[in-house]
């Protein structure tokens, strides 16, 4: 099956390619840029010198549809909202990357945003690709909404408590921490060596994109409304990101029994690895791999359990899932061509 991908030059895109460079299934296909399009994928990648020969291609919703099967999206908020609709109109499958189709209310979106929501039309088709939760309504889907990183590791890591009616939905606080290759491959002031190295900084305070979004999921999977207090920190390394979130749970429970109820609620779901009781995964324990690894402790002195959930963002967080999503949308085995062992150290 032969794959474009959009946004060529991104960091989201040449994770797309090194992924799909391993899938028995997925081919290749037309690799668009806006900026580059007409020069060698190794101009912008020397990593990819003689691995990835082909030119990349400016955009044409007709040809990509002509030439691929599947698209994937790997641009920008704003700009995802304007070429998803015209593929899904030439009847090719489209799986984005960015945050415009994940949130169903266009209110939300623009309040959070901060520009013009997609039409109704296309968001009521679209799909949230959290692909351990939503794999039956994935299968059928046209148009994917591939979750936010933040999203994926907050929601893996909380939604087997609150789903058990184990906890108080509404005393949850999450504390997040990215890598800088998390906010893409753009030139920014936050992202500069001098900025970020030996720092550590708090971002997007009650303003991040992602609040509605993890919301959003949190309520739908538990039929009640869930507000969340989410702070974001941008950390000096490359690659990685950690949630830990705290919630009180309403009965006196071990650590032990919530390790069980986790066990059971992933046991199908080989990306999720549900650490032994007294362990907590690192950053570096994912790197390079589609897995998202959970850490619980309950303290019997507050009865609050911590949640530790980490994924890479560039893999779980962006490329990983989202080809998880095209293996369930083509009935392959989810695993496939996400085998690799996390790189480490
Ligand atoms: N980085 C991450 O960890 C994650 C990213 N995402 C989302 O995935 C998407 C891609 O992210 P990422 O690759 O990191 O971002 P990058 O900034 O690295 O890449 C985005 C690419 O989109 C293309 N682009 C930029 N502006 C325009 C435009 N106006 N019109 C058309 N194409 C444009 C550019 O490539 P070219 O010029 O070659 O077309 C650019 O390199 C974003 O929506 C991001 O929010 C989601 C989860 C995690
Ligand atoms: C470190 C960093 O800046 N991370 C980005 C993550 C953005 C992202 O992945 O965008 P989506 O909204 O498409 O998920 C941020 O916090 O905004």
């Amino acid at each position: 099956m032969r794959a474009a991908i959009i946004g060529g030059t991104g960091y989201g895109a040449i994770e797309l390619i090194r992924l799909m460079n391993n899938h028995p299934y997925l081919e290749i296909g037309s690799v668009v840029s806006n900026s580059q399009a007409g020069n060698g994928f190794s101009e912008s990648y020397p990593h990819l010198t003689e691995i990835i020969n082909q030119p990349l291609e400016s955009f044409n919703a007709d040809r990509l549809a002509k030439e691929n099967d599947i698209v994937f999206l790997a641009t920008p908020s704003g700009v995802s909202s304007k070429l998803a609709p015209v593929l899904v109109d030439n009847g090719i499958k489209v799986i984005d990357l960015s945050g415009d189709f994940r949130l169903r209310s266009q209110t939300e979106y623009e309040t959070w945003y901060k520009h013009s929501a997609p039409e109704e039309k296309y968001l009521s088709q679209a799909v949230y690709g959290l692909s351990e939760i939503y794999a039956e309504e994935i299968k059928g889907a046209a148009l994917i909404a591939n979750p936010g990183c933040y999203p994926t590791a907050t929601s893996l890591g909380l939604l087997p408590i609150l789903k058990a009616n184990l906890a108080d939905s509404q005393s949850i606080i999450i504390d997040a921490k990215s890598g800088v290759s998390g906010a893409g491959r753009g030139l920014s002031l936050t992202s500069h060596y001098a900025e970020i190295n030996e720092n550590l900084k708090a971002y997007k305070l009650g303003a991040h994109q992602h609040i509605p979004e993890i919301e959003q999921v949190l309520t739908d999977e538990t039929g009640n409304p869930i507000t969340v207090t989410f702070t974001t920190h941008l950390v000096p390394m490359s690659r990685g990101i950690m949630i830990t979130a705290y919630v009180n749970v309403t009965e006196k429970i071990s650590t032990n029994t919530i390790h069980d109820l986790y066990k059971k609620f992933y046991e199908n779901h080989p990306f999720v690895r549900v650490r032994p009781t007294g362990t907590y995964p690192s950053t570096k324990e994912v790197s390079g791999s589609n897995y998202c690894d959970i850490g619980l402790h309950v303290d019997p002195r507050t009865n609050r359990l911590t949640i530790i959930s980490v994924i890479d963002n560039l893999v779980k967080g962006a490329a990983g899932q989202a080809i998880q999503n095209a293996n369930i949308m083509n009935d392959w085995d989810v695993r496939t061509g996400l085998n690799s062992i996390p790189m480490y150290p």
